[in-house]
């Protein structure tokens, strides 16, 4: 990957456009670049990032990534994620990418904690590869620095936004509490098939409150709300992709929209190259209750009333509530969709985290109404069967 040149990203598939946001703006305090963030965030929940200032952090980080994948597997494996560690490296097959057909994801990453960058030598949660000891201090620190800078510029602005009181959200994801924040370097190793079956990770949303990630090739797709078509994100030079996780979105009542994405093979010519993504996951505080700050903001007061059949009391601190979906995650996909249903003139995918209304298409009405009337006509037909079993035995009796 690092030194190789890449095929371009193909015209004819299609794409999710993004807004583009400039961080240089951001930082400036512009009101119309905050507007679009808001506008970004409360739609679509995604959003390039532009002049980040990260490109040289990131370009290390895919060495060092690099440079742990070509470990020995046996020496990867020592540091492997247990069955309740979430930090560490992580095997190619591990999770789930698809319930119905138990396909395994084709990803291997690395993973490493905040709390162990920022605290090394010291160790909070485990220990990692020698080739990510050797880059702690000049790689992955100044990377992890970065992406926070970046986040909590963002949090200070939904922050604003949702009208909650000053520091709320950078209190909830205080640097100095420990947290399941982590750097994730990911290898796709290359695939012979352009959408093949089976993902490269499985559908879902991010369990955090922001996401930093940079990817080089494409293959990252996002479903849109409204939409029940993947679109592709396509990748742009020096722009980072961000987006909204579940936490923040629950925090704020739904008003910040976590989207539902996956990775599939690379689309086009670039499908038989190897492809690597880097994400910083910016998440709460571990003892933090992940729930709408309903108390704290009468935006979001109202924003969770005005969505009575969706829970924003999880009962999980943040770091319950990320182990509980792991373990969903890795024994079965359960964010993917599970059913489609049909009600109230409106289509709704079920996941295990919630049902999400997308929309009404003819097409989905038709078929539904087929569906429908099959299940009705089937059950007439029981009862007409049952009727006549029960009156020829009245019959035999009498
Ligand atoms: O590889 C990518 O482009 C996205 C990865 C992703 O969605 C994740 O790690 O949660
Ligand atoms: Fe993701």
């Amino acid at each position: 990957m690092p030194g190789t040149t890449l095929p371009p990203f193909p015209d004819d598939v299609r794409t999710h456009r993004l807004l583009t946001i400039d961080y240089e703006l951001i930082k400036a305090g512009d009101k119309d670049e905050e507007n679009r963030l808001w506008k970004a965030a409360t739609t679509i929940g995604y959003w390039y990032l532009k002049n980040h200032g990260a490109d040289q952090e990131v370009s290390d980080m895919f060495d060092m990534g690099s440079e742990t994948m070509a470990l020995p597997f046996e020496e990867r494996m020592k540091f492997g994620q247990g069955e309740a560690q979430y930090f560490g490296y992580k095997k190619l097959g591990a999770n789930v990418v698809n319930a119905a057909a138990m396909n395994l994801n084709t990803s291997e990453f690395i993973n490493v904690s905040k709390d162990d960058a920022l605290a090394y030598p010291q160790v909070v949660h485990r220990t990692y590869p020698s080739t990510v000891n050797a880059r702690m201090a000049d790689t992955i620190v100044p990377f992890v620095r970065k992406a926070l800078e970046v986040n909590y510029a963002v949090l200070s602005i939904f922050n604003e936004k949702l009208g909650l009181p000053q520091g709320t959200l950078e209190r909830l994801h205080a640097m100095e509490e420990h947290s399941t924040s982590d750097a994730r370097c990911i290898r796709n190793p290359p695939q012979v098939k352009e959408r093949a079956a089976n993902p490269a990770i499985g559908a879902h949303t991010d369990f955090g409150s922001l996401t930093f990630l940079h990817n080089r090739l494409g293959g990252l797709q996002m479903m849109p709300p409204g939409h029940d078509e993947w679109s592709y994100v396509r990748p742009v030079p020096g722009h980072a992709i961000c987006n909204v996780g579940d936490a923040l979105s629950i925090f704020s009542g739904g008003i910040l929209q976590s989207n539902t994405h996956r990775v599939v093979p690379p689309p086009g010519a670039q499908v038989g190259y190897e492809r690597w993504s880097l994400s910083f996951f910016t998440r709460p505080g571990n003892s933090e209750v992940v729930r709408a700050l309903v108390e704290s903001s009468p935006l979001i007061a109202e924003a969770v009333k005005k969505q009575p059949d969706r829970n924003f009391e999880t009962g999980f601190t943040a770091v319950a509530w990320l182990a509980t979906r792991m373990k969903n995650h890795r024994l079965n996909n359960r964010t993917v969709k599970i059913s489609s249903i049909y009600f109230g003139g409106r289509n709704h995918e079920r996941y295990a985290t919630g049902t999400r209304d997308i929309g009404c298409k003819p097409r989905h009405r038709i078929h539904s109404l087929v569906c429908h009337s099959i299940a009705i006509s089937y059950l007439a037909r029981s009862f007409l069967l049952w009727c006549w079993l029960h009156a020829h035995h009245l019959f035999r009796v009498f």
